[in-house]
Protein backbone atom coordinates (compact mmCIF):
# COMPACT_ATOMS: atom_id res chain seq x y z
CA UNK A 1 0.00 0.00 0.00
CA UNK A 2 1.50 3.51 -1.34
CA UNK A 3 1.58 6.79 1.25
CA UNK A 4 0.84 9.90 0.25
CA UNK A 5 1.50 12.93 2.09
CA UNK A 6 -0.89 16.23 1.59
CA UNK A 7 1.01 19.20 3.29
CA UNK A 8 -0.55 19.08 6.89
CA UNK A 9 2.30 16.91 8.50
CA UNK A 10 1.36 13.00 7.87
CA UNK A 11 0.63 10.78 5.41
CA UNK A 12 -2.86 8.63 4.94
CA UNK A 13 -2.43 5.14 3.35
CA UNK A 14 -3.80 5.56 -0.85
CA UNK A 15 -4.55 2.35 -1.81
CA UNK A 16 -4.89 1.97 -6.32
CA UNK A 17 -5.12 -1.91 -6.26
CA UNK A 18 -8.44 -1.74 -7.31
CA UNK A 19 -8.77 -5.82 -6.09
CA UNK A 20 -7.87 -5.02 -2.56
CA UNK A 21 -10.32 -4.83 0.25
CA UNK A 22 -9.93 -4.45 3.48
CA UNK A 23 -9.19 -7.21 6.19
CA UNK A 24 -12.07 -9.80 6.66
CA UNK A 25 -12.14 -10.19 10.40
CA UNK A 26 -14.32 -13.09 10.49
CA UNK A 27 -14.15 -16.46 10.08
CA UNK A 28 -16.33 -18.86 7.54
CA UNK A 29 -18.51 -20.69 10.12
CA UNK A 30 -19.01 -24.31 9.05
CA UNK A 31 -21.82 -24.90 6.42
CA UNK A 32 -23.97 -28.11 8.04
CA UNK A 33 -26.56 -27.61 10.35
CA UNK A 34 -27.48 -24.59 9.26
CA UNK A 35 -29.26 -22.32 6.61
CA UNK A 36 -26.91 -21.54 3.63
CA UNK A 37 -26.44 -17.99 3.01
CA UNK A 38 -25.82 -15.76 0.51
CA UNK A 39 -25.31 -11.87 0.11
CA UNK A 40 -26.47 -9.51 -2.52
CA UNK A 41 -24.30 -6.39 -3.11
CA UNK A 42 -23.44 -4.07 -5.39
CA UNK A 43 -24.38 0.00 -5.74
CA UNK A 44 -27.06 1.68 -5.04
CA UNK A 45 -30.49 1.14 -7.55
CA UNK A 46 -28.49 -1.61 -9.48
CA UNK A 47 -31.79 -4.28 -8.80
CA UNK A 48 -30.83 -6.15 -5.66
CA UNK A 49 -34.32 -5.55 -4.02
CA UNK A 50 -35.44 -7.03 -7.23
CA UNK A 51 -33.42 -9.67 -7.69
CA UNK A 52 -34.14 -10.88 -3.97
CA UNK A 53 -37.64 -10.70 -5.20
CA UNK A 54 -37.06 -12.52 -8.19
CA UNK A 55 -35.29 -15.74 -6.32
CA UNK A 56 -38.33 -15.30 -3.67
CA UNK A 57 -40.26 -15.83 -6.34
CA UNK A 58 -38.16 -18.63 -8.60
CA UNK A 59 -37.14 -20.75 -5.42
CA UNK A 60 -39.92 -20.08 -2.55
CA UNK A 61 -42.18 -23.27 -3.40
CA UNK A 62 -38.84 -25.38 -3.38
CA UNK A 63 -36.61 -23.89 -0.86
CA UNK A 64 -37.31 -23.34 2.91
CA UNK A 65 -36.04 -19.51 2.81
CA UNK A 66 -36.04 -16.37 3.89
CA UNK A 67 -34.29 -13.01 3.91
CA UNK A 68 -32.56 -10.66 5.50
CA UNK A 69 -32.63 -6.60 4.37
CA UNK A 70 -30.13 -3.90 5.12
CA UNK A 71 -30.86 -0.53 4.96
CA UNK A 72 -29.37 2.65 6.25
CA UNK A 73 -32.01 4.40 8.04
CA UNK A 74 -35.27 2.59 6.91
CA UNK A 75 -37.03 -0.48 6.69
CA UNK A 76 -37.65 0.16 2.99
CA UNK A 77 -36.22 -2.33 1.12
CA UNK A 78 -38.09 -5.26 3.49
CA UNK A 79 -41.19 -3.11 3.14
CA UNK A 80 -41.14 -3.57 -0.36
CA UNK A 81 -40.70 -7.07 -0.29
CA UNK A 82 -43.54 -7.77 2.28
CA UNK A 83 -45.74 -5.34 0.14
CA UNK A 84 -44.82 -7.62 -3.31
CA UNK A 85 -45.92 -10.72 -1.45
CA UNK A 86 -43.21 -13.16 -2.63
CA UNK A 87 -42.79 -14.35 0.69
CA UNK A 88 -44.15 -15.07 3.76
CA UNK A 89 -43.57 -11.11 5.72
CA UNK A 90 -42.38 -13.31 8.64
CA UNK A 91 -39.57 -14.67 6.23
CA UNK A 92 -38.30 -11.27 6.33
CA UNK A 93 -35.98 -9.60 8.89
CA UNK A 94 -34.95 -5.73 8.55
CA UNK A 95 -31.62 -4.69 9.87
CA UNK A 96 -31.16 -1.07 10.30
CA UNK A 97 -26.95 -0.25 9.98
CA UNK A 98 -27.11 3.13 10.87
CA UNK A 99 -23.89 3.74 8.64
CA UNK A 100 -22.23 2.49 5.70
CA UNK A 101 -23.99 -0.36 4.37
CA UNK A 102 -20.42 -1.93 3.83
CA UNK A 103 -20.05 -1.63 7.94
CA UNK A 104 -22.80 -3.98 8.76
CA UNK A 105 -22.27 -6.88 6.25
CA UNK A 106 -18.33 -7.05 6.90
CA UNK A 107 -16.96 -5.38 9.42
CA UNK A 108 -19.17 -5.48 12.58
CA UNK A 109 -21.62 -8.58 11.27
CA UNK A 110 -23.51 -9.16 14.54
CA UNK A 111 -26.75 -7.31 13.66
CA UNK A 112 -27.39 -9.67 10.74
CA UNK A 113 -25.98 -13.00 12.40
CA UNK A 114 -28.41 -12.23 15.22
CA UNK A 115 -31.58 -11.56 12.34
CA UNK A 116 -30.77 -15.05 10.44
CA UNK A 117 -30.32 -16.81 14.11
CA UNK A 118 -34.04 -14.91 14.53
CA UNK A 119 -35.27 -16.67 11.12
CA UNK A 120 -33.40 -20.03 11.81
CA UNK A 121 -35.36 -19.62 15.19
CA UNK A 122 -38.31 -19.60 13.60
CA UNK A 123 -38.62 -21.53 10.79
CA UNK A 124 -36.85 -24.68 11.66
CA UNK A 125 -34.63 -26.78 8.83
CA UNK A 126 -34.43 -23.44 7.04
CA UNK A 127 -32.47 -24.42 4.15
CA UNK A 128 -31.20 -20.59 2.60
CA UNK A 129 -31.42 -16.59 3.91
CA UNK A 130 -30.67 -14.14 1.22
CA UNK A 131 -29.13 -11.57 3.04
CA UNK A 132 -29.49 -8.24 0.78
CA UNK A 133 -26.86 -5.35 1.61
CA UNK A 134 -27.75 -1.92 1.26
CA UNK A 135 -26.81 -0.04 -1.75
CA UNK A 136 -22.75 0.84 -1.64
CA UNK A 137 -19.73 1.38 -3.77
CA UNK A 138 -17.53 -1.05 -5.85
CA UNK A 139 -15.62 -1.98 -3.06
CA UNK A 140 -18.50 -3.35 -0.63
CA UNK A 141 -18.22 -7.17 -0.21
CA UNK A 142 -19.97 -9.45 2.69
CA UNK A 143 -17.45 -11.00 5.27
CA UNK A 144 -17.21 -14.83 4.84
CA UNK A 145 -18.61 -15.13 8.77
CA UNK A 146 -21.89 -13.50 7.21
CA UNK A 147 -22.13 -14.83 3.46
CA UNK A 148 -21.02 -18.13 2.46
CA UNK A 149 -21.27 -17.19 -1.19
CA UNK A 150 -22.03 -13.90 -2.54
CA UNK A 151 -24.04 -12.04 -5.68
CA UNK A 152 -22.54 -8.64 -7.01
CA UNK A 153 -25.26 -6.59 -8.90
CA UNK A 154 -24.32 -3.73 -11.54
CA UNK A 155 -26.59 -2.36 -13.71
CA UNK A 156 -26.33 -0.99 -17.67
CA UNK A 157 -27.50 2.49 -16.55
CA UNK A 158 -23.59 2.46 -14.21
CA UNK A 159 -22.01 3.08 -17.49
CA UNK A 160 -20.36 0.15 -19.63
CA UNK A 161 -16.64 1.10 -17.85
CA UNK A 162 -18.08 -0.53 -14.23
CA UNK A 163 -16.99 -4.13 -15.25
CA UNK A 164 -13.26 -2.44 -15.93
CA UNK A 165 -13.56 -0.52 -12.92
CA UNK A 166 -12.87 -3.08 -10.76
CA UNK A 167 -12.93 -3.69 -6.79
CA UNK A 168 -13.26 -6.35 -5.01
CA UNK A 169 -17.08 -6.77 -5.55
CA UNK A 170 -16.92 -7.26 -9.21
CA UNK A 171 -13.48 -9.14 -8.99
CA UNK A 172 -13.95 -11.91 -6.42
CA UNK A 173 -17.36 -11.82 -5.71
CA UNK A 174 -18.83 -15.31 -6.34
CA UNK A 175 -21.33 -14.35 -8.92
CA UNK A 176 -21.44 -10.71 -11.04
CA UNK A 177 -24.90 -9.81 -12.26
CA UNK A 178 -25.02 -7.42 -14.84
CA UNK A 179 -28.44 -6.27 -14.89
CA UNK A 180 -30.87 -3.70 -16.40
CA UNK A 181 -29.94 -5.27 -20.03
CA UNK A 182 -33.31 -4.04 -21.60
CA UNK A 183 -32.41 -0.65 -21.38
CA UNK A 184 -28.52 -0.83 -22.38
CA UNK A 185 -29.94 0.81 -25.57
CA UNK A 186 -31.18 3.74 -23.98
CA UNK A 187 -28.37 4.54 -22.13
CA UNK A 188 -25.69 3.90 -24.92
CA UNK A 189 -23.97 0.91 -22.95
CA UNK A 190 -22.56 -1.56 -24.64
CA UNK A 191 -22.91 -4.89 -23.62
CA UNK A 192 -19.57 -7.12 -25.50
CA UNK A 193 -17.24 -4.41 -23.57
CA UNK A 194 -19.32 -4.94 -20.06
CA UNK A 195 -19.63 -8.77 -20.64
CA UNK A 196 -15.81 -9.32 -22.37
CA UNK A 197 -14.95 -6.99 -19.28
CA UNK A 198 -16.37 -8.62 -16.92
CA UNK A 199 -14.79 -12.04 -17.66
CA UNK A 200 -11.03 -10.34 -18.37
CA UNK A 201 -11.74 -8.72 -14.57
CA UNK A 202 -12.73 -11.96 -13.16
CA UNK A 203 -11.07 -15.01 -14.44
CA UNK A 204 -12.92 -18.14 -14.09
CA UNK A 205 -15.61 -17.17 -12.01
CA UNK A 206 -19.10 -16.53 -13.53
CA UNK A 207 -21.17 -13.44 -14.84
CA UNK A 208 -24.88 -13.87 -15.49
CA UNK A 209 -26.15 -10.63 -17.77
CA UNK A 210 -30.25 -10.21 -17.26
CA UNK A 211 -33.15 -8.08 -17.36
CA UNK A 212 -35.93 -8.23 -14.31
CA UNK A 213 -38.26 -7.56 -16.86
CA UNK A 214 -38.00 -10.01 -19.41
CA UNK A 215 -37.06 -12.37 -17.33
CA UNK A 216 -38.74 -11.74 -14.03
CA UNK A 217 -37.59 -14.66 -11.84
CA UNK A 218 -33.98 -14.40 -12.33
CA UNK A 219 -33.92 -18.26 -14.15
CA UNK A 220 -29.97 -18.39 -14.12
CA UNK A 221 -29.50 -16.79 -11.00
CA UNK A 222 -32.14 -18.99 -9.70
CA UNK A 223 -30.14 -21.92 -11.18
CA UNK A 224 -26.84 -20.90 -9.66
CA UNK A 225 -28.19 -20.78 -6.30
CA UNK A 226 -29.64 -24.09 -6.84
CA UNK A 227 -26.01 -25.48 -7.82
CA UNK A 228 -24.78 -24.16 -4.42
CA UNK A 229 -27.59 -25.87 -1.79
CA UNK A 230 -26.85 -29.39 -0.66
CA UNK A 231 -29.00 -31.72 -2.38
CA UNK A 232 -31.86 -32.90 0.03
CA UNK A 233 -33.26 -36.65 0.44
CA UNK A 234 -36.81 -37.03 -1.16
N1 LIG B 1 -35.49 -1.69 -16.70
C1 LIG B 1 -35.16 -2.41 -15.64
N2 LIG B 1 -35.36 -1.91 -14.39
C2 LIG B 1 -34.99 -2.67 -13.34
C3 LIG B 1 -34.41 -3.97 -13.48
N3 LIG B 1 -34.12 -4.46 -12.24
C4 LIG B 1 -34.53 -3.52 -11.37
N4 LIG B 1 -35.06 -2.45 -12.02
C5 LIG B 1 -35.60 -1.21 -11.43
O1 LIG B 1 -34.51 -0.47 -10.91
C6 LIG B 1 -34.93 0.26 -9.74
C7 LIG B 1 -34.00 -0.07 -8.58
O2 LIG B 1 -34.14 -1.44 -8.28
P1 LIG B 1 -33.95 -1.99 -6.81
O3 LIG B 1 -34.15 -3.46 -6.84
O4 LIG B 1 -34.76 -1.21 -5.84
O5 LIG B 1 -32.41 -1.63 -6.59
P2 LIG B 1 -31.54 -1.82 -5.27
O6 LIG B 1 -30.20 -2.21 -5.74
O7 LIG B 1 -32.22 -2.75 -4.33
O8 LIG B 1 -31.54 -0.36 -4.66
P3 LIG B 1 -30.99 0.11 -3.20
O9 LIG B 1 -31.47 -0.91 -2.19
O10 LIG B 1 -31.59 1.47 -3.03
O11 LIG B 1 -29.52 0.15 -3.34
C8 LIG B 1 -36.37 -0.14 -9.49
O12 LIG B 1 -37.20 0.85 -10.01
C9 LIG B 1 -36.52 -1.46 -10.25
O13 LIG B 1 -37.84 -1.70 -10.68
C10 LIG B 1 -34.22 -4.48 -14.81
O14 LIG B 1 -33.69 -5.57 -15.05
N5 LIG B 1 -34.59 -3.64 -15.83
Amino acid sequence: MEKRGHGHGHVHPVNFDPTAAEPDHHEQAPTTGRAYRIGIGGPVGSGKTALTAALCRALGDEVNLAVVTNDIYTTEDADFLRKAGVLDPERIEAVQTGACPHTAIRDDITANLDAVERLEERFPGLDLVIIESGGDNLTAVFSRGLADSQVFVVDVAGGDKVPRKGGPGVTTADLLVINKIDIAHLVGADMDVMTSDAHRMRGELPVITQSLVDTPNAPDVAAWVRSLLPVRAG
